[in-house]
């Protein structure tokens, strides 16, 4: 899709409306799909998955891994097989691999490329290009990959593999599962161990995923609360069967869209509850939400429960910068929340929101604001003043809100718009299909 034509874009004025009631699934978590196509590529044999999200970021993960060698098919609804190449056997791709809007795709399958003997070019939309990829040219580098990136380290670039690539140490300087990731995925095709010390815990589908394919990675937290993850290079990855956990960055949306609507009472099934994506639930609970974990089960090697929503009045609180990382695409959701509740929310400790699809620090403080919030802006976080469950009064005719190609603000203000007067008006709607293609048909089907 090109996010850049103005002749396609699709702009929505998301309404004020009655309660959501209903039952839900959101579709397959992104972290773990993303993981589950590049991992069955690499394994020899039939990796089966079900649940996956066919959104566009994982659909560009897809194409990538074809053009890489590997048979990536589409079998039904969400069902996928893929027939993986070999750790090591990844083919020189004819052309340049479209990332897209996606961050996980690229990064991610820099580790990859870092240590097998092929030149890949990556290119991506207007906001993935703007992103930094220092964090994985650094470490990368180190393994003896070389890159020739745009000004800042950014897309466009061309990664050039090292054969064979060197094992290193590497002590994250920010809490980033992707970095993480790019080291131990380029480190499956490097002799020896790579290790990666995590001082601040991060998702780990990684990890997980890692091991349920049959590499021989290790664990460690440390006394000082870090974790040692050291991957035995020249693996062999065993094909698997994978039932991917519904997104609890989707369930988001709907469990603010439940608290901050009036009567409303949904169930959200199938929600993947992993301890470093569970930040949000634990946040929305201090703050007064009635929010039940119904049917706790292990999905795809993941922790799963339905989650129960009724809307709730909330109270401001100040958020622990140390749940940050466990909730770190959140914050558009959280940020609404905080500006229906009563009393002031504190958050901080939130650079990293500054370097996803958008700056989404400014991009939420100014749609929020023009929404008719009380929002303070500061260096790591915002301030918000709530109204007390009062609706919001809504973008002025003739306002739009801009989300700058990223999907979690225009589903932020969606369900801004349905706590309001006036509705919210959204200057494009099109970035929602990178993560939560159904978002708005899910949406219309829960207030109808
Ligand atoms: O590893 C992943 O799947 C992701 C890690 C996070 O990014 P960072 O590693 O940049 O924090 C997150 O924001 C992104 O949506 C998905
Ligand atoms: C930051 C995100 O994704 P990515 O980094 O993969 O673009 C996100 O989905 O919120």
């Amino acid at each position: 899709m090109t996010h850049a034509d103005p002749a396609s874009v699709r702009p929505r004025r998301f309404a004020p409306q009655g309660p959501l009631k209903g039952r839900i699934r959101v579709p397959g978590d992104k972290s773990i799909s993303h993981r589950s196509i590049m991992l069955g590529a690499l394994a020899v044999g039939e990796t089966r998955v079900t649940g996956l999200l066919e959104g566009e970021d994982v659909l560009a993960t897809a194409a990538a891994m074809r053009a890489m060698g590997a048979t990536v098919e589409r079998t039904g609804e969400g069902a996928w097989t893929i027939h993986g190449v070999g750790v090591g056997a990844l083919l020189q791709p004819k052309g340049p691999l479209d990332m897209g809007n996606s961050g996980t795709s690229t990064r991610l399958l820099m580790g990859l490329v870092a240590s097998h003997p092929i030149n890949v070019s990556f290119t991506g939309d207007d906001s993935l290009s703007k992103r930094p990829m220092n964090r994985v040219i650094t470490p990368l580098s180190q393994m003896g990959a070389s890159f020739d990136a745009s000004e800042g380290g950014r897309l466009p670039l061309i990664v050039r593999g090292a054969s064979p690539a060197v094992p290193i140490t590497y002590t994250l300087p920010v809490a980033s599962a992707q970095v993480k990731s790019a080291i131990l995925l380029a480190g499956l095709n490097t002799p020896g161990k790579t290790t990666v010390i995590e001082p601040v815990p991060t998702r780990d589908h990684s990890e997980r995923m890692l091991q349920g394919f049959g590499a021989e990675l290790t664990v460690e937290t440390r006394e000082d609360g870090a974790r040692v993850i050291t991957v035995t290079g020249e693996a062999e990855l065993k094909p698997q069967v994978i039932d991917v956990p519904g997104d609890p960055s989707s369930a988001a949306f709907f469990l603010v869209a439940a608290l901050v609507t009036p009567g409303s009472d949904v169930m959200i099934e199938n929600v993947g509850l992993n301890p470093t994506r569970a930040g949000l639930v634990e946040v929305l609970c201090q703050m007064g939400a009635d929010i039940t974990k119904c049917d706790e089960r292990v999905v795809g090697g993941e922790p799963v429960a339905d989650l129960h929503v009724r809307h709730s009045p909330l109270k401001g609180i100040v958020v622990d910068p140390a749940i940050a990382p466990s909730m770190i695409d959140e914050f558009p959701a959280l940020f609404v929340a905080a500006a229906l509740a009563e009393g002031t929310t504190t958050t901080s400790g939130l650079d990293e929101l500054r370097v996803k699809e958008s700056d989404r620090l400014s991009a939420m403080a100014t749609a929020l604001v023009a929404a008719g919030a009380d929002v303070e802006e500061r260096a790591d976080g915002l301030v918000i003043k709530g109204t007390g469950g009062v609706p919001l009064a809504g973008t002025r005719p003739g306002f739009e809100v801009t989300t700058h190609l990223d999907h979690r603000i225009a589903m932020a203000m969606a369900i801004a718009g349905l706590a309001s007067g006036d509705g919210v008006m959204i200057d494009d709607t099109r970035p929602i299909a990178t993560s939560f293609p159904v978002f708005e048909a899910m949406l219309d089907g829960l207030v109808a």
